[in-house]
């Protein structure tokens, strides 16, 4: 039998005591390195060690470049893993969106590093606001989401209410002799514990809201009532599968 471990091809190595030489790693293991992500200093040349290189490297590619928090794709690996847990066991799991107000401003007056300055604050505000089984994630630009499982439907304002309070007190960057504090908007939706939902339609829900919160004024909350049982055409085709003929207006 083949070993697993051994790479293929015409520059396979034959000497079976180094099972793992000939593999180029060279590129990831800069990529760690340069991410300052705790990995082999070497190419690995055993199983173990060929392990805690692919850790690295999954760690690498679920945190966010900028802020070192998780990423869009973990992110949404989460969101399945909870629509999963909360169908299982019915508890009420939140999804908060959380969106920096006017963030083109401070960009366009202090200039792109400052506004890089302030998305690390507002991560690490984020990550200070929750508890350590919450998730938090930049899933791009100045958004981030936060995930936050058994969570009861009254305490979702309680929970922006934190957040607004750690922003408020956050240790912001200085441009110019400015202090460079920002508001964020927020939209929560909790995910249907009556279908077995999907991240994309969980998300929508949870947009909506945030676009309630901007159009609302900004620098506040809005939640989906609830557990809403209001059922989209995509839920309710989850919902009963092919049994439902589709909609003709
Ligand atoms: N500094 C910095 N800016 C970014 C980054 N990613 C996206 N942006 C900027 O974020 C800004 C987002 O602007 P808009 O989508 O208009 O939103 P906004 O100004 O926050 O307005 P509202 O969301 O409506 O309150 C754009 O100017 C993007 O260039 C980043 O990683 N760093």
């Amino acid at each position: 039998m083949s070993d697993p471990l051994r790479p293929a091809g015409p520059d396979a190595p034959t000497d079976p005591s180094t099972p793992l030489a000939g593999l180029c790693l060279d590129e990831a293991l800069a990529l760690l390195h340069h991410a300052g992500i705790d990995g082999p200093m070497t190419a690995p040349c055993d199983a173990a060690g060929l392990q805690r290189l692919i850790d690295a490297l999954v760690a690498l590619s679920s945190r966010d470049a900028l802020t070192g928090i998780a990423n869009r794709r973990s992110f949404e690996l989460a969101l399945v893993r909870e629509i999963d847990r909360v169908a299982r066991t019915a508890e009420p799991a939140l999804l908060l969106l959380v969106d920096i107000d006017h963030f083109k401003r401070v960009n366009d007056t202090h200039g792109h590093p400052a506004g890089d300055a302030v998305i690390r604050t507002v991560a690490r505000a984020l990550a200070d606001s929750i508890r350590p089984m919450d998730l938090v994630a930049r899933l791009g630009g100045e958004e981030f989401g936060l995930l936050l499982p058994n969570c009861p439907p009254a305490f979702a304002p309680q929970i922006a209410e934190r957040v607004r309070q750690r922003l408020a007190r956050a240790d912001w960057p200085q441009s110019g002799g400015q202090r460079l504090s920002v508001t964020v908007s927020v939209g929560g939706a909790y995910a249907p514990q009556w279908v077995r939902s999907t991240p994309a339609l969980w998300l929508a829900r949870a947009d909506l809201q945030l676009y309630r919160a901007k159009s609302e004024g900004r620098d506040r909350a809005c939640f989906e009532a609830a557990v809403s049982s209001d059922v989209s055409v995509a839920e309710r085709e989850l919902l009963l599968g092919g049994l439902v003929a589709p909609h003709v207006a």
